[in-house]
Formats: structure tokens, C-alpha cells, sequence
């Protein structure tokens, strides 16, 4: 079946572009990225191709060649969200099938690309030099140069990155000549090289500049961040990031692909938990809480190497194969790491009940566009991948996957099933129907294929909303944090004391929030007349229990998780009124993370005074934020359609 992408307009399927040479020259003076990209090509389709065509976005082209020679070239009408298509006819002589040739396009990504951010020194760690960061998932890496911007075209690439003398380059790559930079411009700058030997889509193309100093962590492994982070960031994941490489080789019984697996830890405005950059995840400072609570985004940017990175979504409508399966196998490590040996243990219950909340809460918050829940969404006829993008794919995904485990006979025989599929699909691009082919062939194969086949498919992908049903997950653990919600939420714990929590893990807390949220909400939904806590009553709260900046005084450091629904807690109860008011706003200008910030200043929204607070802060902070995360905040706050 032909592979479409509604999210490009690339001919991917007619011309091959197989391998890139990239040479990036960085300008933080004018905030330019110069790109020279030479593509080696070769024409596919049987009967030929006349042009080539790219998804170029606001980058300025200034020469295309072909095989050296220039050549004309066109850009069609630009959209906001999809850029337009750079079409380069090509001469007789290079359009039959099997037809071999170079295409060279330089260009120039400035400082409107919605694919970097170029931070100030202010907005850095150090403030003592700027910053760039790319961030092209899903449809972005178009911003940073003319290319098939969809995952279903896949290119190894090697890359010079030339950089100020005092910077460092980090690229979604191996380091080649040792990592050591040489001199250029007469010692004024310097360039880096690297190689990515692996087929990648552009949406896995990355790169990083700034002051930065790496730390091992790992036989292959560097930490990486501003010399004033690198420190923190090391000790945070430098216990678990080989053992999660290690365990999730067991599970895939696939060994690790792509070399080294770095980490950087980027500014605060960094707009995700994590990317699986190829050979660097990129991850937030907000999983520095100090006591490696928050490493489970490292397991799920490991788990990628597997589920996203080598076997991909064909477009970012079959995006749940990304996502569904790296929250499996991320629930797996993690299990496992804190030594939980079976699938089906307490602690994978409450990772995954947490899981079944947060899909509850996106698909409730969708009304506008309940299309947008249904697990295979369409994105044909305009839809921005941003504004599909929500935890459903996730989790809906994660909870298809635990569906069909039952329907397998259990872990083991989902365990079996998934390294076949690894084995299966690994370095293609494929699409729900893929995946449904081979798990009923799979199914049949093992005596398996009724009970499949019994799975209300077509509920399961297609329809929106909450799914047919979920697995029964262990509860015990989410139990005694439900339990102390609701003495909280009950007016019942004038006792309440540190001792309620001791030992509980930061997940426990998460959940004690959540379910006491739940409470607040309710009441002051239900028409009850007040909410079950006060302000008085929240600060008693933070302060037993060590949250928002009561836990920054007693620990150090402060846990984001945590703290993102201790205030979520507070605006509920009493809107832009919370006395913690000026503790949210602080943070909202500290965090650039979207899974925070959108939601907090979402809820500020809700009343007068919070609004009131809110959009001025917005406006004086905007800035500040990532472009994505900027685009998107404006919608939350009503200020784009
Ligand atoms: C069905 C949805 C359609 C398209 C979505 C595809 C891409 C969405 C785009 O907005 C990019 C997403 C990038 C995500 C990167 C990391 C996430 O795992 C982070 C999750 C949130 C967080 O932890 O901060
Ligand atoms: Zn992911």
C-alpha cells in the first residue's frame, strides 16, 4: 500500500534522498543557521520522476544545484503550520527509476524558525554566553532546512558544525575525530564533526550549542549540560541510564543500535520532558529533583532507541506506535530497575493507573476537538501535529498494548510478541495496519488468533474518547495515597503529620495530589458551596509534606512533579486568589516545560483575578518560551484561533 504523509508535501515516495552531508555554520550575532545540504539521490518510482519536491519552512534558499550544476527551483504558496514545497524539476537525463545523483541546497534558518531557540545569555545557567537549541518533532526540521519532513524517510547523515571558539556542538550523531574540534577562521571558531551510520528520519536531526561540558556516566554514556549543571545532571542519571540500556537489551533482545547514548540536559525553556534525539536525548532541568525520582523520562528516551527511533511511525497519525509502545517498555524498565520482577506488580499498577488519569484528564479537556482523542487521528485537510499532540497516543496506546497482552495469555507471550515485532519492523516506517497484520498473523501463529481477533478493533482505533476497556492494573499502591486524599479532602486530618508519607516513593505523592484534586474539584463543581481545603489548610500541606517551595527549603531541590500539582491543587481551590500566587507565577517564568506551564496558566485562566494575572505574565514572558511552546500557549490563553 502507498505510504501517505497529510503532514508533507515531500515526493518521498517517487525519489530516495539516501544520504546528507551537512555543513551548519552557527551566527549567534544575527541568530542564523547557514545550511549547506548535499543530498545523494536516487529516483525510485518506476515510472520515473520529474522533480523533487521538499518541505521547506521560512528558511531562505539561496542555490540549488544538481550534480554541481545550478539549477532553477520554485517554492510554492507558504502555509503557517506547513511551510511550502521547494520543487526542483529535474532534467531528462536524472528522471528514470535507479537514476543516481546529488542535489545541493544551501539555505538559511533565521531567527523565526520554529525549529530553534536561540536563548540569550540571560537565559542560560551561566549568562555568560548564548544558547541555540533544535527541537523537530513533529513537522519542524522542515524550519531548519529544505528536506522529506516525514518519518517515513529515513537518511544516514554526517554533519561539520561550526561554532564560536568558546562552544561547544552537540549533534543527534556520533562524535567523530575523538570530539575534539578543530580550529577555523584562523582560530576564531572552531567545527565539530559527527556521523549518524543509522537511517533516520528528519525529525530525529538535531543539534545543540553552547558553553557545555560532558561527564561520563556510563561505559557508553556522557552526561551533558552548562559546566555549572553538568555536576547535578550527572549524579541524577548516572546510576540508572546503563542499567535502563541494559534492561531494555534484554527485553527487545535487540542490541542497542546507535553507539553511545548521551544525555544533555538543556535550559529551562526546553518545551518537553525528553526527545530521543538519536545518540543525545535531550531532557528538561525539571527532572533534577535531586534524589533521581524523575528518572523514568530517561527509561522512556532509552526505550525509544527501540520503539520510535528504529521501528518508526510511518506519519504522525500512526504516532501511538511510537508512543504507546515506549510507555511498555518504559513501564517495564522501570519496574524492573526498583527490582519489581513481574509485569503485573504493584508498581507497574501505579505507574500505569497514573497513566489511565492522565488520559482521562486529556480526553476531557478535548471537547473542542474530540476527533483529535480518537487513537489513529486524521491529519488530513490542515491538522497541526502540535495541536493533535496529547498523552492519548500514549497512553490509549499503552493501554491497546496491555489489551492485547491479556489477549496473548499474558507478559510472557507479549514479551515474545514484541521482539518479534521488533525484528519484524526494525529501521522501517510503518503504519497502524502494519502493526494490526503482523500481531493477527503473530496471534494465529500461536494459537492466539481468536482472542484477538475478538478485540473490538475498530473501537480501539478509531473511535474517540475513553477506550472499551482497561486492564486491570494492581491497585495497592495507589491505595493508601487515594486513602490519605480523601482524610485530607474529608476535613479529617487536623493529625496529619510527615510520618503519612514516609517512604513513599515521589509517584505515591503524584498520586496523593492527583486524587486530592480530584476531591477539590469535585466539591467545588458539585455546588458545595466551598471547597474542601483552604488556603490556610494548603499551606499546612505544603509544609507537612514538603511541597511547591516547602520542598525546595527542606531538600534543595525542588520536584517539578510535584510541585506542577501542589499548584494545580492551590488554583482549584481558590483561583488567581491561591496566597501561592506569586510562588506559580515565579515558577511559570523559571519552566518553559509544556506539560506544566500550559496547563497552570490553563487553570489561572478560570478565574478573573487568575487571568488577570496570567496574560500580562504571558506577555511579558513570552519570549522567553519556545517558539512551539509559545504557539501553543497562545491558543490555551485565547489569543490564537
Ligand atoms: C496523534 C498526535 C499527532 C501528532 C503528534 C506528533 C508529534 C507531536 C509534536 O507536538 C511533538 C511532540 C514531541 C514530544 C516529545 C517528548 C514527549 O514525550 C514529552 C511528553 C510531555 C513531557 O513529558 O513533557
Ligand atoms: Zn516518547
Amino acid at each position: 500500500m502507498p505510504v501517505v504523509d497529510p503532514s508533507s508535501a515531500s515526493n518521498f515516495a517517487e525519489v530516495a534522498l539516501e544520504h546528507l552531508t551537512l555543513a551548519l555554520d552557527v551566527d549567534f550575532g544575527a541568530s542564523s543557521l547557514r545550511v549547506v545540504a548535499t543530498w545523494r539521490c536516487r529516483v525510485l518510482a518506476a515510472g520515473g520522476a520529474e522533480a523533487i519536491i521538499l518541505d521547506a519552512k521560512k528558511v531562505a534558499v539561496s542555490s540549488v544545484r544538481l550534480n554541481g550544476a545550478p539549477v532553477a527551483h520554485s517554492m510554492g504558496v507558504e502555509s503557517d503550520v506547513f511551510g511550502a514545497a521547494l520543487t526542483v524539476p529535474l532534467p531528462e537525463q536524472l528522471r528514470a527509476a535507479g537514476s543516481r545523483f546529488e542535489l545541493e541546497v544551501i539555505s538559511e534558518a533565521g531567527p523565526a524558525s520554529s525549529a530553534v531557540q536561540w536563548l540569550p545569555a540571560e537565559q542560560t545557567a551561566g549568562k555568560a554566553h548564548p544558547y541555540l537549541f533544535t527541537q523537530c518533532q513533529a513537522i519542524h526540521a522542515r524550519a531548519l532546512l529544505p528536506c522529506q519532513d516525514t518519518p517515513s524517510a529515513k537518511f544516514t547523515y554526517e554533519a561539520t558544525a561550526r561554532v564560536p571558539e568558546w562552544a561547544t556542538a552537540l549533534m543527534s550523531a556520533q562524535r567523530t575525530a575523538g570530539g575534539a574540534p578543530s580550529p577555523v577562521d584562523g582560530g576564531a571558531r572552531r567545527a565539530f564533526t559527527f556521523a549518524q551510520p543509522m537511517r533516520v528520519p528528519a525529525y530525529l536531526l538535531a543539534l545543540a550549542v553552547g558553553e557545555l561540558e560532558g561527564r561520563p556516566i556510563g561505559p557508553r554514556s556522557t552526561a551533558w549540560a552548562e559546566p555549572c549543571v553538568v555536576g547535578a545532571v550527572a549524579s541524577e542519571f548516572g546510576q540508572d541510564t546503563e542499567r535502563f540500556l541494559a534492561l531494555a537489551e534484554e527485553l527487545a533482545q535487540e542490541p542497542y543500535a546507535w553507539g553511545i547514548y548521551d544525555v544533555l540536559c538543556l535550559p529551562p525553556s526546553f518545551p518537553y520532558g525528553g526527545m530521543e534525539n538519536p545518540c543525545l536525548t535531550f531532557c528538561t532541568p525539571t527532572l533534577l529533583a535531586g534524589d533521581r525520582s524523575l528518572v523514568g523520562v530517561i527509561a522512556h528516551e532509552v526505550s525509544h532507541s527501540w520503539t520510535g527511533n528504529l521501528v518508526t511511525n510511518a506519519s504522525w497519525e500512526h504516532f501511538w506506535l511510537n508512543e504507546g509502545w515506549t510507555v511498555w517498555m518504559e513501564r517495564n524498565l522501570v519496574t524492573r530497575a526498583a527490582g519489581g520482577g513481574a509485569d503485573g506488580g504493584a508498581l507497574y499498577g501505579l505507574h500505569a493507573l497514573c497513566g489511565v488519569k492522565a488520559l482521562r484528564e486529556d480526553i476531557t479537556h478535548q471537547t473542542a476537538r474530540p476527533e483529535l482523542t480518537r487513537l489513529v487521528p486524521s491529519l488530513a485537510g490542515g491538522v497541526d501535529p502540535d495541536d493533535a499532540f496529547s498523552r492519548v497516543p500514549y497512553e490509549k496506546g499503552f493501554l491497546l498494548l496491555s489489551h492485547l497482552a491479556q489477549q496473548l495469555g499474558g507478559d510472557e507471550p507479549m514479551r515474545a510478541f514484541f521482539r518479534a515485532y521488533i525484528q519484524k519492523f526494525k529501521a522501517r516506517a510503518i503504519s497502524t495496519d502494519d502493526f494490526c497484520e503482523f500481531a493477527l498473523h503473530w496471534a494465529d501463529a500461536s494459537g492466539r488468533g481468536a482472542q484477538v481477533r475478538a478485540i473490538d478493533w475498530q473501537r480501539w482505533l478509531h473511535a474517540p474518547g475513553m477506550p472499551p476497556s482497561i486492564a486491570p492494573f494492581d491497585e495497592s499502591l495507589a491505595l493508601a495515597s487515594a486513602q490519605l486524599a480523601s482524610r485530607w479532602a474529608m476535613g479529617q486530618a487536623a493529625d496529619g503529620s510527615p510520618a503519612d508519607v514516609r517512604g513513599w516513593s515521589s509517584l505515591q505523592r503524584q498520586v496523593f495530589l492527583d486524587k486530592l484534586l480530584d476531591e477539590v474539584r469535585a466539591a467545588r463543581d458539585g455546588g458545595a458551596g466551598r471547597a474542601p481545603l483552604g488556603d490556610a489548610e494548603l499551606q499546612r500541606l505544603a509544609s507537612l509534606y514538603a511541597f511547591g517551595s516547602a520542598a525546595g527549603d527542606q531538600r534543595g531541590a525542588v520536584n517539578c512533579e510535584e510541585a506542577f500539582r501542589f499548584y494545580r491543587l492551590c488554583l482549584a481551590q481558590s483561583g488567581g486568589g491561591t496566597s501561592f500566587l506569586r510562588e506559580i507565577l515565579s515558577f511559570l517564568k523559571s519552566n518553559g516545560r509544556m506539560k506544566y506551564v500550559r496547563p497552570l496558566f490553563r487553570d489561572l485562566c478560570q478565574s478573573e483575578e487568575g487571568r488577570a494575572a496570567a496574560l500580562p505574565a504571558f506577555q511579558a514572558w513570552r519570549a522567553n518560551y519556545h517558539p512551539i511552546a509559545q504557539h501553543m500557549l497562545a491558543l490555551d490563553l485565547g489569543l490564537r484561533a
